[in-house]
This record gives C-alpha cells, structure tokens and sequence, in this order.
C-alpha cells in the first residue's frame, strides 16, 4: 500500500523529468530542421545564444562583455559590468574567457578554382580552411576556375558549383577582359547577376580565357561600375624591360633570378598608369561612384607613394598587401623553393619594413590572401625552376596567426587586425551587413587565442587541398582559432567542422 502511493507521489516528477530530456534533446533537432531538411548546420543545438569574453574587439574598443546572438543576427552586447547574474542563469552562454572575441574575417581575395579546376582547390575544401582560419566571408576570385566569371553564365555555374557545398559565406568578382569591357551591356548584365564588383589584369595572367585589359578598357570598365557603386580590382603589374631579359642566363633555380624578372619597375608603371584614369572617380567627376582597388601590392616603395598621391588628390583608391609580403623576404627564401613564388614577387627584407611601416601608418587599407593554389606538379617542386613553376602562394588557412606573429614586433592591435581584415574589406566588397560586431550586425564571428602558439608540422590539420605546396610549411606561429561562427551557426570548434555546408552566397542586389 505504502509503495504504491509512493509511485503515485513519484509520476508528476518522472513526467517532469521526461518533459526536460525532450525539451534538451528534441529542440536542436527542430532547430536544424528550420534551417532546411534536416541539415547540421551547426555545432551548437540552439540558434539563440550569448558568448561571452574578457576581450571583444568592438567599433567603440575592446570590452569584457557578452554578445547575444539570436537567428543568425547580433541583438545585443552587454558590458561585463552590465550583465546581471539573473540573465546568466537563464539563458545559453558559451564562454571563452580571455580568447578574443572579434568580427570573422573577410578575404577579398581567394582562387578557389570551382568548377573546372577543383583539382587545384574547390569550395569545399578551400571553405572549410576559411573556417578553420578564422574566415566567415571569401571573395572569390573569376579566374583559375574554368570557366573564368566573365558573363552571367559563367557566373551562374559558379553559383551552382557552390550550392551546399560552401562552410563560410562566398561572394564573386567578375571579370573585365577585353571581350567585354567595351560592351556596357554586357558588363551590366554581370554585375545584374550579382558579382560584387570587376577584376582584371594589366600583365597576362597565366590563364588562356582571362586575357589583360589595357587603360581604355579599365576606363570603360569604371564609367559602368559607377552606375552600382562597384570596386574594380586590378593586377597592377605591367610587362617592362627586366633587368634581365628573361632569365635564362641565370640559375633558374635562384629566387633572385625570378625576382628580377618582375622588377618594382612592373608594379610602379603599372600603378602609373592606372592611377591616369582615376581621376575620374572624384567627387564629381564622371565615373563618381567607381571605386579602384589595388590587389596584392609588394613594392612599398615609388608604387605605393604614387597611391598615396592619388589619394590625396580625392581618387577613390585602396590598396590591400599580403600576409606573405609582410612574413616574407626575398634573401631567406631557398633555393628552387618554388612554394614561394608568386606575382609581384616577394621583395627584399628593407621593403617588407616599408610595408609593415605603412601597414602601421595607415597607408595599405587592408589585407587578403591571395589564396593562389595549384596542383602540387605544377609547381614543379622536385626541378625547383622558379621560371617556369606555377606562381601562387597557399595560405588560406592561416592568414590571421600570421598577421598577429610577424606583426606583434610592430606593435600590431587586435583594433588594426579588424580593420585590415573584416572592417575595409567589408566596405570594399559592400558587405555592409559584416565587418563588425555590432547590435544588428550578422554573427560572424571567430573565437581565437592570440598567446597560444603552434607549430605548422604533419600533425597540423590543413584543410586546403594541396598543403604540401604552401609557404607557411614548418613555421611557428602564434594565433590559434578556437571557434568561427557564421551568419549564427558554430562551423568550426576545436579542429571540428559543421558536417553540413551551409554558408550562404553573397550576391550584389
Ligand atoms: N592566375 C593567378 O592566380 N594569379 C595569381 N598569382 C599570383 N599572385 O602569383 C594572382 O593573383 O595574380
Ligand atoms: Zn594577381
Ligand atoms: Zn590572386
């Protein structure tokens, strides 16, 4: 009798507990499936969340707090001192702690080789390297795939190549080459389709279907990305008498003999000339609204005063470097180490001081990869000819650790870091949702450690599809990602990824 009414007593409480288990186990599974049939979007089982962090880089500084993220989308951010301890209890918090909390990066420039090429990258592979670097948003760029993105078929494959198959956000540059520069119609139709902006090149390219633009087709170019207040992004090199004619005289086996057949003299003519043009991108003047952008620049010497120039007479120009211009010096690299060739070339170490001088200044607006990759043959790693391997550096994984390594001695800020890598890049590509944190923002966002240190040795997990080929092979860095969020979803903890891909494409409306 005492038993049976003690079972009475006890079947609210098992009902209780039955109700918690199914809340706790059945609600992330309802939470996946909003995202769309049944996908693991995320590593997380809610979508409605705090993180909190003694160090969250924020547009008013760095502050101890908690940022709330709820639907992909950042509501709220509290000042550590601001959070009662009632609110804590009752809601989901992940806390790191002393790791950073920052905005996810932005790479303006990444060759992910889909479709056509996706032996040399792809987007599976080239996103999920983004993720564990830190990466929320690629731009990538319309050659190395092939097709190249010229027109809104070539770019509609694209779409359909990244479809489900993409860990980070991925938007797309078009390109300008001569087949469609001086036709207005058809580069409108490419950036109705949605690419964020034009690339094109002012030396070849190294790729049969992206041929390079001369002066009047950049200028074309510009008078229609006025009209969408859209960047162009040039390749500024220009094929000039080399000190030497073509190496050929020389051990092609020494770094110094590539590196003189691409002078400064290249990048300086080029950036001269391109800057004739620009002018016209003046408040008032008639392509208003187009914007330049310099990609990859090396020689931080007559090059980039004459875009300190521009800039000063009112020419809407940027200019971006890479971490390998900034890690990298010409006199180091070994011989027949074909890893580290890639165009402009890599400069002596006095110009990589000019240019971490001007990265401190404010003079170079931001950072990219140039994520550049080929399959391991083509860089012809056993001949070790610096004159005939393909150029291109692989790096995508590890652009953060590296800017934060080779920048400590310069005194480099967490501030600086967001602003080269999430904040410009954002406003060049008109990502104007990203690029911070901020309430209304989208949660993207990487969890990192700046103290703790690594070694990039076998053991290290690459995700990008060549590691053996990259630069950064047996370095130690300092800089480790704990976590990448994208639009909400954790697709990356710990050396694990998200097992769906769910990043979303960002196209130009
Ligand atoms: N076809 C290429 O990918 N070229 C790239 N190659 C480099 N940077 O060596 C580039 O961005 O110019
Ligand atoms: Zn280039
Ligand atoms: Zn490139």
């Amino acid at each position: 009798m005492e038993r049976t009414l003690l079972q009475w007593r006890l079947l609210p409480l098992l009902a209780l507990i039955a109700a918690l288990l199914y809340i706790f186990f059945a609600s992330p599974r309802s939470f996946q499936e909003t995202q769309g049939n049944n996908k693991k979007c995320s590593l997380l089982p809610h979508d409605h969340y705090w993180i909190s962090s003694k160090r969250i880089v924020t547009p008013d500084g760095v502050i101890s707090g908690s940022v709330e993220v709820d639907g992909g989308i950042i509501v709220s951010l509290v000042k550590e001192v601001d959070w009662h301890k009632s609110q804590r209890s009752r809601v989901k918090v992940i806390d790191y702690g002393e790791a950073v909390l920052m905005p996810g990066l932005i790479d303006v420039h990444a060759h992910l080789d889909d479709p056509g090429r996706s032996e040399w990258e792809g987007f599976p592979s080239g996103t999920k390297a983004a993720a564990a670097g830190g990466i929320t948003t690629l731009v990538d760029m319309p050659l190395n795939s092939c097709p190249s993105t010229v027109s809104p078929e070539t770019l509609k494959l694209k779409i359909e190549a990244a479809k489900n198959r993409i860990h980070v956000n991925v938007g797309f540059w078009g390109g300008l080459v001569p087949d469609n520069a001086l036709n207005s119609s058809a580069l409108e139709s490419l950036l109705d389709a949605g690419v964020l902006g034009l690339k094109s090149f002012m030396c070849p390219s190294g790729i049969n279907d992206f041929p390079m633009t001369n002066i009047t087709h950049i200028k074309e170019g510009l008078s229609v990305l006025a009209k969408y207040r859209r960047p162009l992004l040039v390749h500024a090199e220009i094929e000039k008498e080399s000190e030497i004619e073509d190496g050929s005289e020389n051990d092609p086996r020494s770094y110094l003999t590539y590196l003189k057949t691409r002078p400064t003299s290249w990048e300086e003519g080029a950036i001269r000339n391109l800057l004739s043009v620009t002018e016209n991108t003046r408040i008032g003047g008639s392509a208003e609204g187009a914007h330049v952008h310099i990609v990859h620049l090396s020689d931080a010497s007559s090059s980039l005063d004459l875009i300190k120039e521009a800039k000063g007479k009112g020419d809407s120009v940027t200019v971006e470097t890479c971490p390998h211009y900034l890690a990298f010096s010409a006199e180091e690299i070994p011989e027949g180490d074909t890893r580290f060739k890639c165009s402009p070339p890599i400069r002596d170490a006095a110009n990589r001081e000019k240019l971490w001088e001007a990265m401190m200044k404010g003079d170079i607006d931001m950072l990219s990869s140039d994520h550049s990759p080929t399959k391991p043959e083509l860089k012809l790693l056993s001949d070790g000819n610096f004159l005939k391997a393909w150029g291109g550096i692989s790096s995508l994984q590890f652009v953060l650790p590296v800017t934060w390594s080779y920048g400590k001695r310069y005194g480099v800020t967490l501030e600086q870091v967001v602003s080269w890598w999430s904040d410009r890049p954002s406003k060049l590509a008109g990502l104007h949702s990203k690029g911070a944190i901020k309430v209304g923002k989208q949660a993207d966002l990487v969890v990192w450690e700046p103290e703790a240190e690594f070694e990039i040795d076998e053991e290290h997990p690459i995700h990008f599809k060549h590691p053996s080929i990259s630069a950064y092979l047996g370095r130690r860095l300092s800089g480790k990602v704990v976590s990448t969020f994208v639009r909400g979803n954790l697709v990356f903890r710990e050396g694990k990824h998200a097992s769906d891909a769910c990043g979303s494409l960002q196209l130009a409306a």
